[in-house]
């Protein structure tokens, strides 16, 4: 029943209904595409595909194939849920490297599509998402939202020195799962995130972690150029050594990008992006394989450690997410180094998709105006 219409920064009409809402949420990683269905709160259905590294190098950085590809993935994980969509009430997306942005929901309007297309700030498969997501609303004729973008930038004016004027620093993280995992360590604790200094660690194709002081995240480390090598990315790298390579001649731009995001980390050494692969592979007697692991947890221990000094030491909890938290070997292998910080706290997978629908749930309700992406 429409109980309320209203008009937005007069560019679109807002119509509130009564639930119950049905929303579809699409969450596309750098080596997964995630779906799920709600009816309000409940989970009808959830559904995840895994990107081998092989494939995703046969489709290509190409922003229009990337866009087809996903689409008939979500198309299909949408098919198999069995769900009935015919009163679908919202599209809700992860959002991607847009203009830096602060938190909250977004409606998906043309300068998100087209800043999606652009890539303003990189290109990421989340810049895709959106582009599907509006695809699916515009087939059910629903609105289409994202929320809490990895763009979103609270960055203390502190943290954004490089060293180089040319090269300020810039938050490109995992908010959307970072922000729903503080606030579940805060109703877990019994308090809110306000009164809790957190270093939080997403573990996913991408790594980021983060200082969140009192609910800001007041220093990242940027999920595609800094920090810890990835799965699939190479972080931070001896800078003097990257520009040898970058003009030795044998390399094209696009190609030095790839080694950097997307065949960097583990694809480079071990030619995979699974982590479990690589966990059979050290708990089998592979030596290379669990050395790299290590390294890669010796490396994301080196940033928590580095983020307890953004917080001045004053940390009530590290927290590791993401995929890569499911691997005991790798957690161990960080807390055994980072145990004297404070405790931590181990949250394997992500509360993204749960996180996407409870944003379009409070902009359905009412209870939030969705912000417009200018
Ligand atoms: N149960 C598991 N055990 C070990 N590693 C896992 C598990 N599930 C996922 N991963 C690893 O986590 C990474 C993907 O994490 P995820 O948070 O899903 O990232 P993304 O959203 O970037 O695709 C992959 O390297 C994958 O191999
Ligand atoms: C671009 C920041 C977010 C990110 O790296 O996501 P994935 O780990 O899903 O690629």
């Amino acid at each position: 029943m429409k109980v309320l219409g209203l008009h937005i920064n007069c560019e679109v009409w807002w119509v509130y209904r009564k639930g119950p809402f049905r929303i579809v949420a699409i969450n596309l990683g750098s080596t997964s595409t995630k779906i799920a269905i709600y009816e309000d709160e409940t989970p009808l259905y959830e559904g995840v595909k895994r990107h081998s590294y092989e494939e995703l190098a046969k489709v290509g950085q190409n922003i229009n194939e990337q866009h087809i590809f996903r689409y008939l993935h979500v198309r299909e994980l949408l098919t198999t849920s069995g769900v009935d969509l015919s009163n679908l009430s919202a599209v809700v997306a992860r959002g991607g490297l847009f203009k830096p942005v602060e938190g909250g929901v977004y409606l998906v309007n043309e300068r998100v599509l087209q800043d999606a297309i652009v890539g303003v700030q990189g290109n990421h498969i989340s810049n895709v998402a959106v582009l599907v997501a509006k695809d699916i609303a515009e087939r059910y004729g629903v609105p289409c939202f994202f929320v809490d973008p990895p763009c979103v930038d609270e960055l203390e004016p502190i943290a954004r020195f490089s060293g180089v004027p040319e090269l300020p620093r810039t938050s490109i993280f995992h908010a959307l799962n970072l922000r729903a995992v503080a606030r579940r360590v805060a109703k877990d604790k019994n308090t809110s995130v306000e009164y809790l200094n957190l270093i939080l660690a997403h573990l996913g194709g991408g790594i980021s972690v983060a200082a969140s002081r009192a609910g800001r995240f007041i220093d990242v480390t940027n999920a595609l150029e800094e920090g810890p090598f990835s799965p699939e990315r190479a972080g931070s790298v001896p800078v003097l050594k990257l520009v040898e390579l970058c003009y030795s001649g044998r390399f094209t731009k696009e190609e030095i990008k790839q080694r950097l995001v997307g065949k960097g980390g583990l694809v480079a050494y071990l030619g995979t992006n699974d982590i479990s692969e690589v966990e059979k592979r050290a708990l089998s007697g592979d030596g290379e394989a669990e050395l790299i692991l290590k390294a890669m947890a010796y490396q994301i221990a080196k940033e928590i450690g580095s983020m307890s000094c953004a917080l001045s030491g004053k940390v009530d909890y590290i927290v590791l997410t993401g995929g890569i938290a499911h691997s005991t070997l790798v957690t161990a292998s960080i807390i055994e180094r980072v145990q004297w910080i404070a405790e931590t706290l181990v949250y394997p997978g992500e509360e993204e998709l749960r996180a996407l629908v409870e944003g379009a749930l409070r902009v359905l309700r009412g209870e939030e105006t969705p912000k417009l992406y200018e």
